[in-house]
């Protein structure tokens, strides 16, 4: 049993309040990523969980244990850093045991061995064992980053932003290994990223965070799907969601206190002009092959939209817009719940 609790956690840096109040749960088997823009508070919040930083004020459990005030050293996690941290003269093998060999921890060589391999082999990087850290290519050494904490077998994994200094199709690959090294292993993750598609396709569980707090922690589908208002509701989805100020929708009836409407690709559907209420103008449309971005004016507002490559759209065309179940926000972005309407 693995689990880590944050009992309305702050931290302050001078003025600078990076971690609000937070409370969260990692429970055992979980993958909980922490989604945020630079600067909400991810890094601090997991450097709260190594006691790398102290908090203010709340409380850090670990395994049902508060470990607030303990030493890092003491704490039972493994830390993948966003940049590689290897040591670059031993080889990729001595790099793996070296969480093993400390003294601390007295594992016997054939132990570290027999785990150095299996991590290896996880990892798809046992015919690199003995090459030297710096002669690999930019994924292999993340892999063994990554490595370097899977040899240990802590109540938790925390990792931060691990694959960002990797190109697209690394990041893609490695995104994948990682959630099957984690279902494999059972293992217990708290991710941060401000990668929304890392965030969608690894997550059990997806914390969303912006100045400190933790506005909403849900599965990515609660998250996307129901979103409590529209900072959230912003913070996943591709195109990103259109929020239309009310006063250019008064044609068709919105829920008593609408400012904004979300608009999701899914909540529009274009039609030839046929009397509708809310027409549009196609302003450009945006081949990338499986799928069209149209980028469309309405009433001065620009919206962007997925269609089928095939629908002949042409620039400067008008277009009727239909909305199927939008989302609602009040005047303070806070969302209509779908009762109340
Ligand atoms: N040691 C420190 N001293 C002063 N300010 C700090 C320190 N560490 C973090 N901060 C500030 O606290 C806020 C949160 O920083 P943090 O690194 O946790 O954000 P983040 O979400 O991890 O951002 P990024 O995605 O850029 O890493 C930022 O405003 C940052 O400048």
């Amino acid at each position: 049993m693995a689990d880590v609790i944050l009992r309305n956690i702050s931290k302050r840096f001078g003025a600078i309040e990076a971690v609000r109040e937070l409370s969260l749960a990692v429970n055992d088997g979980d993958f909980l990523v922490l989604l945020g823009p630079s600067g909400a508070g991810k890094t601090t919040t997991l450097r709260l969980i190594t006691g790398l930083e102290q908090p203010d004020s709340g409380s850090v459990m670990i395994n049902g244990r508060d470990v607030t005030l303990d030493p890092p050293g003491s704490r039972d996690i493994a830390f993948v850093f966003q940049q590689y941290s290897l040591y670059p003269h031993l080889t990729v093998y001595d790099n793996l045991a070296f969480p093993l060999r400390s003294p601390a921890r007295r594992v016997p060589e054939p132990v570290i061995r027999k785990r150095v391999e299996q991590t290896a082999e996880l990892l798809h990087i046992a015919s690199k064992l003995n090459n030297r850290a710096t002669r690999l290519s930019g994924g292999e050494m993340q892999r063994v980053a990554i490595g370097r904490a899977l040899v240990r077998d802590p109540s938790i994994y925390l990792m931060d932003e691990p694959l960002s200094s990797l190109d697209a199709k690394l990041r893609a690959e490695l995104r994948l290994e990682l959630k099957r090294i984690q279902l494999e292993l059972g293992a217990t993750v708290l991710y941060v990223t401000h990668d929304q598609v890392e965030a969608m396709t690894m997550a059990t569980r997806i914390g969303v965070i912006r100045d400190g707090r933790l506005l909403q922690i849900g599965t990515p589908r609660e998250i996307y799907e129901n979103p409590t208002d529209s900072y959230v509701a912003s913070r996943l989805g591709t195109p990103q969601i259109n929020l239309l100020p009310a006063r250019v929708l008064s044609e068709i009836a919105l829920p008593a206190g609408t400012e904004t409407v979300g608009v999701r690709t899914e909540h529009l559907q274009l039609a030839a002009r046929n009397g509708g209420p809310l027409v549009g103008r196609v302003h450009r449309v945006e081949h990338l092959g499986e799928q069209n971005h149209v980028h469309l004016d309405y009433k001065g507002q620009m919206l962007v939209t997925l269609a089928d490559p095939r629908e002949a759209l042409q620039a400067g065309q008008e277009i009727e817009l239909h909305l199927m179940h939008p989302l609602y926000f009040d005047g303070a972005g806070q969302r209509i719940p779908a009762a109340t309407h």
